[in-house]
């Protein structure tokens, strides 16, 4: 039997002519080694078939991989182009009830239309002034810190800052991480704790309905960071118990509540399906997993490579003390929008220096494969030079990485070093055709649902950050190597032995210039 699988997956699979290497196309086991018993080197072993194989590759029985950034659009498209998920890789979410569970291409559609509005950047500007408290209560609470002698880990405390703020602006609660200065309820352990299981709950769904099936009290004994993220869940369920049973006083008394995405998708009137607790909690969960660990690893990847340069920092403290006169006092979004080399940061807005910019491509986003299938029409890949040509069929799943388009040495020579000029034209414009090879929000119809609350992160903590303590944080034993990729734990990992991005905060401010 074992046999014949082989044979049929190797000579007669609607995939059997994509090159790559036998054992994969063979078995799930291949990619099993790598995921699991590798620790999350599947991402890194795919880079190096494609060096052997070509752009276009068969990494699995099922599975294709293109390693070419003109492939980029055909694949995340977005318009008429249906574009479904692989099931094998996002049921390890156990989220298949939401908007990104969904695998259908109009099953996704349908849910995740009634939360765009929610996200919109109307929404984020009414809602702005809270990422703004809670980035003064970061600086607040790193402050305490000062004159320790003590380094402090920073994606803890800036995971408090993106927890606080994506809770308090979805379910109109925050989850209080602000509220201890020493960063203890930072979720960022706890959502590299859940990655270090995501591969082998890939691999063995099986494994999450054992681990869910935990009372949280059991996990919080087993590891402590797991206990926290366990934690997160129950209290987000009181939660939406709770905004359900204010919808029904909502509707009786017609009074003005906070708004939740709870309340937008009640309101939506959805089907009994739809509206089921299971779909609501997936939906919280979802967006407190999509939004914090990325939010934080940007800003945290950003601001470390920021305190390694010195040029960059003063700089940029240069134009902050000039355009923000009181640091307590920093400007909306849209005001720092027009903030020239802030803006550049962000490249999005302007056309200078793109330190931004580059901190989003050295962090990835997700760090693993994102695959689409188109599931009626072929796709068709293409060599620049026509070449190499392929007809994918129809159902495929095709992933690409962001880790590796964001490594291509033609687009981004000394892809590994920190360069925001590398943004720039010539004549010290924006480079426009360069942002569309950037994967770390992705593309298409699939593309990141809180890209403008994000960026408003991005812009208020930063500038925040860097306006009231850039000249007061010092890097303590920690180099390039505490951000650099090494492995895939669906967001990024860094080398087992580090210990974190770690700062010093000064008593006194490093003098401007
Ligand atoms: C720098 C910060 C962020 C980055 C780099 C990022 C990146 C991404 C990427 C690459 C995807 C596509 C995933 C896929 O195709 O499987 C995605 C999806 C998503 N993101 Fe973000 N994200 C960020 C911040 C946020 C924030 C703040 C929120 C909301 C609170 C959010 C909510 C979501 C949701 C709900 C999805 C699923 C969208 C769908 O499937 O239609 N993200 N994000």
């Amino acid at each position: 039997m074992a046999i014949c699988n082989a044979t049929y997956r190797l000579y007669f699979h609607p995939l059997a002519k994509f090159p790559g290497p036998k054992l994969a196309a063979v078995t799930l086991w291949y990619e099993f080694y790598y995921d699991c018993i590798k620790g999350g080197q599947y991402t890194n072993e795919i880079g190096r078939m494609h060096q052997k194989y070509g752009p276009v590759i068969r990494i699995s029985p099922h599975e294709l991989h293109v390693n070419d950034p003109q492939f980029i659009d055909q694949l995340y498209a977005s318009g008429g182009k249906k574009r479904d998920r692989y099931s094998f890789a996002i049921k390890s979410f156990g989220v298949d009830e939401t908007h990104f569970g969904a695998v259908p291409h109009d099953l996704h559609r349908a849910r995740r239309i009634h939360l765009n509005r929610y996200f919109s950047k109307a929404s984020v500007l009414q809602l702005e002034p809270l990422v703004s408290n809670y980035a003064s209560k970061l600086c607040s609470n790193i402050k305490t810190h000062a004159g320790s002698g003590k380094p402090i880990d920073l994606a803890a405390a800036i995971s408090c800052f993106s927890t606080d703020v994506v809770t308090e602006y979805a379910f109109a609660k925050s989850f209080g991480c602000l509220e201890d200065p020493t960063f203890q309820y930072s979720l960022h352990a706890a959502i590299t704790a859940m990655g270090k299981s995501i591969n082998w709950i890939k691999h063995f769904p099986i494994l999450l309905k054992i681990m869910l099936s935990f009372p949280d009290s059991v996990v919080s004994l087993l590891d402590k960071d797991l206990g926290i993220f366990y934690k997160f869940r129950s209290d987000m369920d009181a939660q939406i118990i709770k905004v359900k049973n204010e919808q029904i006083v909502h509707n009786k008394e017609s009074s003005m509540l906070p708004r939740t995405i709870f309340h937008e998708l009640m309101a939506a009137d959805l089907p009994g399906a739809e509206m089921s607790m299971k779909r609501l909690a997936g939906e919280g969960q979802t967006l407190v997993q999509a939004g914090t660990e990325t939010v934080t690893w940007a800003l945290s990847v950003t601001i470390c490579y920021i305190l390694l340069d010195q040029n960059v920092l003063s700089k940029l403290r240069q134009e902050l003390q000039s355009a923000v006169p009181d640091p307590n006092s920093i400007p909306s979004w849209n005001a720092l929008e027009t903030l020239p080399y802030l803006i550049s940061l962000f490249l999005r807005f302007s056309p200078l220096i793109a330190v931004i910019q580059e901190g989003l491509r050295l962090s990835y986003g997700p760090a693993t494969r994102l695959q689409r299938s188109s599931p009626i029409e072929p796709m068709r890949y293409e060599s620049s030079d026509s070449k190499i040509c392929y007809e994918i069929p129809p159902g495929a799943p095709v992933g690409m990485t962001s880790v590796l388009i964001h490594h291509n040495e033609d687009l981004f020579p000394e892809s590994k070093a920190f360069r925001p000029e590398r943004w720039l034209d010539e004549k010290g414009q924006r480079h426009h055709s360069l942002s569309q090879y950037m994967l770390t929000f992705n593309k298409g119809s699939r593309q990141c649902l809180g890209i403008n609350l994000a960026y408003a992160e991005l812009f208020i903590g930063l500038a925040t950050i860097i306006r009231q303590l850039g000249g007061s944080l010092q890097l303590y034993e920690t180099d390039v190597g505490d951000v650099e990729f090494h492995h895939d734990i669906f967001v990024p990992g860094v080398k087992p032995e580090s210990k974190g991005i770690r700062v010093l905060v000064l008593d006194s401010e490093a003098p401007v210039g």
